[in-house]
């Protein structure tokens, strides 16, 4: 029973340890504090500045680097961001895989409509030689407990791993937080698998495997007890073709009626984008290889339904027969006219026709009423949620609306 105890150390426990550890730069910061409660109230711990009040250079860097603003446009420059992320950027736990976000995949992520250049910010070795780090932010209106705040999404923090552990990522941190509130923004919004101070919500991963026969080969996932790999083949089995009558891939037409399926949707949740047409066109339209989007077109020519989800390979190191695991990530999901089990069904179908291996979806808005019906497996990885000068209570994962990239 003690080792039972033992063993049972989740991320309560870690947490609990972090409790008793401070974070030298984290402690700085206008987040809560880890043990802090969470308190019924929302509004911003940092005192209410101005543009004119932010230092108008930027932070100082060790000797030997320089900051650079990175042209995601420019062909050299935006191989240097996907090599330095593709050998460096978030691995699993036992270092089996590591994401490779694509050159195209990054392009879209980067430029929303609105975005700043200035927000794709960049450490290089001092005379513009290589890059070493890397942090960006994109606008977006975000709407949290009935109040809308206009935010940056922070997401690509990565440093070389020959540079870890010499404090970097604070650097990186309060450069581009400089950069954001320069353009009068003061809040940002942020996900990591590791516990930070302070999440506002603790998501769960599931999958679905599409491919269990490569998972099992590459580690990823294992043979279920009594299972045969025959059998297991036939268990995750899925038809060639949709089910749903009127199932087809998104187009430019579509853009006005999504809009209005996402935006009335995403209002049921504590957290979530306030995405405009424009946004919404950027996020769902499709692109081959980095985001993929369905619509069910009923009888009469309406567009009722929508699903979409994003491309997101990931290395598989060191491993002798296969070197990508082609993941799906569930993304925006709106179904008015059908279950929602029914509409991921289909989308499951429509990601294993595009030779997916794995369809991940994270315990959010609705995706509980289809996880287990669907034969999604929980993952070990978990997805903080974070926001950065705001105090909130905590929101369950129902409650989070909201899918970074
Ligand atoms: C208003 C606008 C605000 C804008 C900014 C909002 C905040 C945005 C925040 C960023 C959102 C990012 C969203 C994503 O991209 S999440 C993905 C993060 N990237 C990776 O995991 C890629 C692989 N890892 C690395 O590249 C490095 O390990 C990184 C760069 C992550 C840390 O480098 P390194 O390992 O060499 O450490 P250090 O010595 O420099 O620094 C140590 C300090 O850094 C704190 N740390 C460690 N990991 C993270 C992390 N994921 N978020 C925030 N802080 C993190 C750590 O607690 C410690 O602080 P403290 O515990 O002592 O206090
Ligand atoms: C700031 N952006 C947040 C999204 C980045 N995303 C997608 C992410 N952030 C943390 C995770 F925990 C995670 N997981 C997907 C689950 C999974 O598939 N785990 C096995 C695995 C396969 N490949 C990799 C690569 C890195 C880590 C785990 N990997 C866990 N996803």
């Amino acid at each position: 029973h003690l080792l039972q105890m033992l063993r049972k150390r989740g991320p309560c426990e870690e947490s609990r340890r972090q409790t008793a550890r401070e974070h030298l730069f984290w402690d700085t910061q206008p987040v809560p504090s880890m043990g802090s409660e969470y308190g019924q109230d929302s509004g911003p711990l940092d005192e209410l500045r101005t543009v004119d009040d932010v230092r108008a250079e930027p932070y100082p860097l060790p000797d030997k680097f320089e900051w650079c603003t990175c042209n995601v446009d420019d062909d050299k420059e935006i191989d240097e961001i996907y090599t330095l992320l593709t050998e460096n950027y978030v691995e699993d736990d036992d270092s089996m895989f590591r994401f490779d976000y694509s050159i195209h995949f990054l392009r879209w992520a980067l430029k929303p409509p609105e975005f700043l250049r200035s927000w794709h910010l960049g450490v290089r070795v001092q005379g513009g030689g290589k890059l070493v780090g890397f942090i960006t932010g994109i606008p977006a209106k975000i709407r949290v407990f009935e109040k809308s705040i206009q935010m940056a999404e922070i997401n690509f923090l990565c440093v070389h791993k020959r540079l870890r552990s010499k404090r970097l990522a604070p650097v990186l941190i309060k450069e581009i937080t400089r950069r954001v509130n320069r353009e009068n923004v003061w809040q940002a919004v942020y996900t990591a698998g590791v516990v930070l101070p302070r999440p506002i919500s603790e998501c769960r991963y599931w999958h679905r495997s599409l491919n269990p026969k490569k998972l099992i080969e590459v580690g990823f996932s294992h043979l279920g007890a009594r299972m045969t790999m025959a059998r297991t083949i036939k268990l995750y089995k899925v038809p060639d073709m949709p089910q749903l009558p009127g199932m087809r891939e998104m187009k430019k037409e579509d853009v006005p009626r999504v809009h209005g399926l996402v935006l009335n949707y995403l209002r049921k949740f504590t957290l979530h984008p306030e995405f405009t047409p424009e946004e919404v066109e950027h996020w769902m339209l499709p692109r081959p290889g980095v985001v993929y989007c369905y619509v069910r077109e009923n009888e009469k020519g309406e567009v009722t339904d929508v699903c979409s989800f994003y491309s997101l390979p990931s290395s598989i190191l060191g491993h002798a027969k296969h070197n990508t695991l082609k993941a799906a990530y569930s993304y925006w999901n709106v179904a008015s006219t059908v279950p929602l089990q029914d509409l991921m069904y289909d989308a499951l179908i429509l990601a294993k026709q595009q030779d997916f291996d794995v369809f991940n979806a994270l315990d959010i808005m609705e995706n509980e009423s289809f996880l287990k019906e669907l034969k999604f497996g929980i993952g070990d990885g978990y997805l903080q949620y974070y926001l950065y000068n705001w105090k909130c209570p905590r929101i369950e994962p129902r409650g989070i609306g909201l899918v970074l990239l």
